[in-house]
């Protein structure tokens, strides 16, 4: 268990964003912190903002008592991610959760330079092009496959598009909900890596097992993946005809596959093309969201830096 201790300069700090959120405004306070925290103090010190004070760790275990003392707490799982990311993924979660507005403005509290010490503000305004991945755009997808299902496919899929694997552009198909049906339209291309091993091996809920999809995604083929986010098979290439589709131009088989087989299927189709990144869903056979690679999104991509992977502890 990760522990973030709220010592007088980080209190300071904490302190310091409130007072520039007073001054400057905006839908909601954010800290990404390293662990747990005395959560009733971080309340209190809050109390006079009105708005909602949002606290991002890494593990939902570090996050026990931070709802019972008022806060939103988000767990990223993103643990060995540079902190651009981490950042990144906090504010989505939270736009997806509408703590803040589409394109709304947070003040963020985060340690920039140093594990354990808030030393950074940032008082940020939701990029245009973010606004794709809140979760009114997702819900009206909902209805057949659980929204934290959606949501955490579709952060792969970005994640894959933005980083590709070891220097190389990586494209790949997730076919999520109606595995029975979408089974029945798939063949293996290849050995499947996942086959036969237990469920929880396979959760994608579970970030070893998105690790493993990221280096299965470089092999051909698609993965079906269930409404609860396990994967049941990896490496299929979809059996399916696409005469009635109408498809962007300049896309291609990957593309026409995904969009055909949630027209056969009651399936959600989310693909990565490998030549731009981009990450589009399709559902009836028709493009529903187009989320272009976050890198590009952003536009305080500037901040990209990594903290030192030591962390000396803070005792001032
Ligand atoms: N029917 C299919 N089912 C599953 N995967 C497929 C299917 N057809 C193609 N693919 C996968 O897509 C890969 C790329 O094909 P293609 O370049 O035609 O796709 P694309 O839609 O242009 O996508 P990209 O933008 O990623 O290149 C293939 O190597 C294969 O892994």
């Amino acid at each position: 268990m990760a522990t973030q201790r709220l010592t007088k300069h980080n209190s300071a700090i904490i302190m310091a964003a409130v007072a520039l959120h007073q001054e400057l405004g905006g839908d909601a306070l954010l800290l990404l912190l390293d662990g747990s925290t005395d959560w009733k103090r971080i309340a209190e010190m809050t109390s006079e903002m009105g708005k909602p004070v949002i606290v991002a760790v890494d593990l939902a275990n570090d996050l026990e008592g931070a709802a019972e003392a008022g806060l939103k707490p988000i767990a990223l799982n993103k643990e060995k991610a540079p902190l651009l990311e981490r950042l990144q993924h906090a504010i989505l979660e939270a736009a997806a959760d509408e703590f803040i507005r589409p394109n709304g403005e947070v003040v963020a509290v985060y340690s920039g330079f140093q594990q354990g010490r808030l030393d950074s503000i940032s008082h940020l305004q939701l990029d245009e092009r973010m606004r794709r991945l809140t979760s009114r755009d997702l819900q009206m997808i909902e209805s057949r496959v659980p929204l934290q299902t959606l949501k955490m496919v579709v952060d792969l899929a970005a994640q894959i598009g933005r980083e590709g694997r070891e220097g190389k552009p990586v494209g790949t198909l997730f076919v999520v909900g109606d595995t029975r049906k979408v089974l029945e339209h798939s063949n293996d291309s290849g050995v499947d890596p996942f086959r036969g091993y237990n469920k929880s091996y396979r959760n994608l809920l579970d970030a070893k097992v998105q690790d493993d999809a990221k280096e299965v995604a470089q092999l051909d083929g698609a993965f079906v993946v269930n409404s609860e986010g396990v994967i049941e098979r990896s490496r299929q290439m979809l059996e399916v005809t696409h005469e009635d589709l109408t498809m962007t131009k300049g896309l291609g088989a990957r593309h026409w596959a995904a969009a055909a087989i949630t027209k056969k299927t009651k399936a959600i189709s989310i693909v990565v093309s490998q030549s731009t990144g981009t990450v589009r869903l399709y559902q009836d056979g028709n493009l529903v969201m187009r989320i272009e690679p976050m890198d590009k999104a952003v536009t305080w991509q500037e901040f990209a830096f990594e903290p030192p992977k030591s962390s000396p502890s803070d005792e001032n």
